[in-house]
Formats: structure tokens, C-alpha cells, sequence
């Protein structure tokens, strides 16, 4: 899916008001159609639980004023509250107007806001992809006093007073959604950890917005999901064989560190390498011939750490990372295996590490490496802090385009950079992720997938963030996400690929 800006949210809407013929309210009552049809599945009809529907002077207030006609045709009875304001829509005051009389609808008192049981639910329509500044004054208010009322609040499109594709300015008044029910396409705010107070569980329901405008709009930025990754994973012809799928090398390991080359190893393999060498110092030879059966051995001459590269001929993609230390002898294979190699490179943890450290490093990456740092190793690379969650993401686009790399920024929603510049952002994965030796299978899954002479490089880094992720989900089915360990996630790799895999039409 494309994530679009405020504006191109507010184009793609004339686009399609142009061409299927429409006006902007009847755009508006799908918006609200699906709204209704999402909430009233959950909504138990309990005459008890008092319903507010907060209003502001826009769009998004119209679309609040049409949820509550169609809530009050399915016999709920919403109390709507408007913000007073200097102008309002065209299509708010179409919705005021086909308001049923018997609905109350009052004009918000600043002095005297509505008191809202801590049981009540809140629909926030004050604001959406409007917002052309902070909130201040009456506004501010009321979102403030529905923050500290306790109630559930379900933003419609956007929690109020947050901005679409922007940051906030510190302690700006923004509703704290339990809920966030947008429309068509997410916004790239959803994605980001700052927000996650404010946009709670988020969703996007389909209005029939024109699929001919989003798909010729240049965007800056993707959400990855099974549908953008459909025919990207083609199924293994009768005839393969082992090199179809490459022969890739993993250097990994060093003393008391040997399991993130097990892992790493394991995860390899089961995202369909054709053959695996893992390269370990001569303390992780017994290891790793034990634990991965199905994977060579090379033992560097050193006990504890990686001191050699090996001769690269027979690679069709190497890794270098998980758990090897960053000694000086390992940081001078790192070089050299810069300096050397010809096929596609992965580079987790301590590569990167060693990257950071030694930013001479950084001028040989090879084009098109793929870099795997979560934030505190990004920061490493790029030796500057970000301001915020937004700037992080620039500065990934950044160095992406800077060093020609695929870079990713794991993290709730794992972001990849493009050597263009470009953002995917992954949808699957969860918190029992964010454990000891993950990191480790993904570049597992990584590096068979750059082997796989099948795929660009596009397309190997998202099916494998995806994957990875998906594995956590499946895993978590059946190990609770606190009980998940990343040799969880090796296990069920396979299976993760073989949802992505295009299936052959019969005919
Ligand atoms: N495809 C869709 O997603 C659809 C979205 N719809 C809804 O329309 C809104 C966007 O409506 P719009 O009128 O452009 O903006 P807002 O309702 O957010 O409010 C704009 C209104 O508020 C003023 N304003 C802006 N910032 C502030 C501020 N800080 N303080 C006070 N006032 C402010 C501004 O000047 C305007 O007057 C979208 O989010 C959806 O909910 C459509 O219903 C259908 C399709
Ligand atoms: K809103």
C-alpha cells in the first residue's frame, strides 16, 4: 500500500469525486458507512454506555455529524458535541443540516466541558489530515479534558491535533485514541513509536478512493502487507537445484557467541538457501556442526574469533555479523571482504558495529549491500542522534542513497531504505519479537534470499522482513509472545515463505 502525505490524501479525494462522477458528501458517507459498519461489529448495544461524538468544523467534523445519523438509525443515540468555530465546511453544514432533530447536538462550553464517565465512548471527528497547526485554546482543551476523562476514545481518521506526516511539537494537545479507524491508506504517523500513545490500535477501512490516481502517485513511502508482496516470491521450478539457489557464506561467531551463527545458520536454511558454508572461529566448529547438521564448516585459524577470509569464489552472497566481536583482526576481514567482494553482501550487529566505529569502512560498502541496524547501531553508523522518530526515518533515506545500500531500521513496524531513497515499511511481527537472537535470523533469512538468483534485491529484503515477521506471528500462536525464542522463528520461516509463494494458475 502507498502511504500518502495530507495533501495527496486531499487530491486523491477530488480525483475520485472526478472521476466516478461523485460529490465530496457522498465520499464523505462512505467514510462514515464504513465507520458505522466497523464499530457497530463491536459495539454491544448497551443503552447504558453513554456515546459522545466530538465535532470540529471541518471534513472530519462532517464525517463525525454522518456517524451519528447512521448510529442513530441503528437505534444508538449519540450525544454530539460541536466545537464553536468561525467556519465550517460546506459538507459539516450539509451534516448538521440531516441531523434528526431529536438528536442533541450542542455547541461546546469551554467554561463547562461534558463530563464523560470513565465507561463512556468517545468518537473524536475534531480534526483530521486538515490540521494546519497545532491545537490551541478551546480545542486544546477539549482534548485534554477527554485525555484525562478516562473514556474509550476511537479517533476518526486521526487522533486529533497529530499530524499526518510530520512531527508534533513537544506537549502539543493530541487526542489519546484507543482506537484509530482511518480510511483507504494508513498514514505514515501510525508507524511511528512516538505516536503509539496517541493512535493506539490503528486500521484502515476501504472508501473506494481511485485506484488509477493512488497507483500513478509517486510516493515517498510503502506499507508493506501480503497483497504488495503477491508474485513477488515465485514457487521452485520441478527442475531446480541446489545452485539455483545459491551457495551462500555466513561469517559469524566468536567465543561465548557461537549460537548467533547457529541461529543465523538455522534460519538460512530454512528460507531455502540452496547450500550453506558458516565460516566460525575454531571454538564454534563442533558447535556448529552439531547444531546445523545441514551446513558446512570453516574453522579460522584463530580459536575465539574470526581472523581470516575466506577465499569468496564459490559465494553467491555472503553475511557477516551475528555475534562475531569486534576485534582488530575481524575488523580487518570486514575490510578486506569490502574491498573483495563481488556478489551481494548482508551486514548485521557487529559488522555494523565495526562500521560505525571505523566510518573509513563506509566508503567500500559495495552498492547494493543490505545493512540490518536497529536504532542504537544505526546511530553508531550515522554518529548523530536523531531529534525524533521523523528524523530517524530521514536519516535512514539518507544514508540509503548516500552509499547506494538497502538499509533497514528494525524496530514495531522494521522500515528499509532504498538506494533511491525510498521507504517500506513492514506490517508483520510482534512484541515477542524483541528478544535475544532475533536480529541473528533475519540475517539468516536475508542472506539466502540475496542468494536466490531469482530475486532483486527490492524484493529480497521485503520478503524477508516480512517473513521473519510473519514467523514471529505463527510462532507466537503457539508459544505466547513472552514464551517466543528466536530458534522459534527459525522453525517457522518455511512456512512463513510459503504463504508469500505465487502459487501457478491451472490454467
Ligand atoms: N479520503 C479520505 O480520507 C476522506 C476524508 N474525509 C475526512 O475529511 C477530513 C479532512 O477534512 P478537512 O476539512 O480537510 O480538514 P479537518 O476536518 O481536519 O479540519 C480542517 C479545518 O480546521 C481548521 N484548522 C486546521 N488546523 C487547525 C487548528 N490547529 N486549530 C483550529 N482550526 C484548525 C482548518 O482551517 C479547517 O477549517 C479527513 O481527515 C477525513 O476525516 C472525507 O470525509 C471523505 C474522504
Ligand atoms: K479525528
Amino acid at each position: 500500500m502507498k502511504i500518502l502525505t495530507a495533501a495527496q490524501t486531499s487530491q486523491a479525494d477530488q480525483a475520485t469525486m472526478q472521476a466516478q462522477g461523485i460529490r465530496s458528501d457522498e465520499l464523505m458517507e462512505r467514510a462514515a458507512a464504513a465507520f458505522c459498519e466497523w464499530l457497530l461489529a463491536r459495539l454491544a448495544a448497551d443503552p447504558a454506555r453513554p456515546l459522545h461524538i466530538f465535532c470540529g468544523p471541518g471534513n472530519n467534523g462532517g464525517d463525525g455529524l454522518a456517524i451519528a445519523r447512521r448510529l442513530y438509525q441503528e437505534g444508538f443515540r449519540a450525544r454530539v458535541w460541536l466545537l464553536p468555530a468561525s467556519k465550517y465546511s460546506a459538507d459539516f453544514q450539509l451534516n448538521r443540516q440531516r441531523l434528526p432533530p431529536e438528536l442533541v447536538c450542542q455547541a461546546l462550553n469551554p467554561k463547562r466541558l461534558p463530563t464523560l464517565a470513565p465507561n463512556a465512548l468517545v468518537l473524536d471527528a475534531l480534526f483530521g489530515t486538515g490540521l494546519s497547526r497545532p491545537l490551541s485554546g478551546t480545542a486544546a482543551d477539549v482534548v485534554q479534558h477527554l485525555n484525562s476523562s478516562g473514556a474509550c476514545v476511537v479517533a476518526v481518521d486521526i487522533p486529533s491535533g497529530l499530524f499526518a506526516n510530520s512531527p508534533q511539537p513537544p506537549d502539543s494537545a493530541v487526542t489519546r485514541a484507543r482506537y484509530t479507524v482511518s480510511f483507504e491508506l494508513p498514514k505514515l504517523a501510525f508507524l511511528l513509536p512516538q505516536n503509539a500513545g496517541w493512535v493506539g490500535e490503528w486500521l484502515v477501512l476501504p472508501i473506494g478512493l481511485d485506484p488509477t490516481f493512488i497507483h500513478n502517485l509517486p510516493v515517498d513511502n510503502f506499507f508493506v502487507d501480503a497483497d504488495f508482496l503477491a508474485g513477488r516470491l515465485p514457487a521452485r521450478s520441478k527442475f531446480s537445484h541446489k545452485g539455483t539457489f545459491g551457495h551462500a557464506l555466513l561469517l559469524a561467531g566468536s567465543r561465548g557467541k557461537i549460537g548467533a551463527a547457529v541461529l543465523a545458520s538455522k534460519a538460512c536454511l530454512r528460507a531455502g538457501v540452496g547450500l550453506l558454508t558458516v565460516g566460525v572461529p575454531a571454538v564454534g566448529y563442533g558447535i556448529v556442526q552439531t547444531a546445523v547438521p545441514e551446513a558446512m564448516a570453516l574453522t579460522d585459524p584463530a580459536t575465539d574469533f574470526v581472523t581470516e577470509l575466506p577465499d569468496l569464489k564459490p559465494y553467491a552472497a555472503v553475511g557477516i555479523g551475528p555475534g562475531l566481536g569486534q576485534e582488530d583482526a575481524t575488523r580487518e576481514v570486514l575490510r578486506q571482504l569490502l574491498r573483495k567482494a563481488t556478489v551481494p553482501l548482508v551486514l548485521d550487529a557487529d559488522a555494523l558495529n565495526l562500521l560505525g566505529t571505523n566510518p573509513d569502512l563506509l566508503g567500500l560498502l559495495p552498492p547494493d549491500s543490505l545493512l540490518t541496524p536497529h536504532p542504537k547501531e544505526f546511530e553508531r553508523l550515522v554518529g548523530q542522534p536523531a531529534r525524533d522518530d521523523y528524523h530517524r526515518l530521514e536519516q535512514l533515506r539518507a544514508f540509503a542513497q548516500q552509499y547506494r545500500c538497502y538499509c533497514v531500521l528494525k524496530g514495531a513496524y522494521t522500515a528499509l531504505a532504498t538506494p533511491d531513497g525510498t521507504l517500506y515499511f513492514n506490517s508483520t511481527g510482534n512484541p515477542g519479537m524483541a528478544t535475544g537472537g532475533s536480529g541473528d535470523v533475519l540475517t539468516g533469512v536475508l542472506l539466502a534470499l540475496r542468494a536466490d538468483k531469482r530475486l532483486s534485491p527490492l524484493d529480497a529484503a521485503l520478503l524477508g522482513l516480512y517473513a521473519h515477521g510473519r514467523a514471529g506471528d505463527l510462532a507466537a500462536r503457539e508459544t505466547g509472545q513472552a514464551g517466543l525464542v528466536a530458534g522459534d522463528l527459525a522453525d517457522f520461516i518455511g512456512r512463513a515463505l510459503q504463504e508469500l509463494t505465487a502459487s501457478t494458475p491451472l490454467l
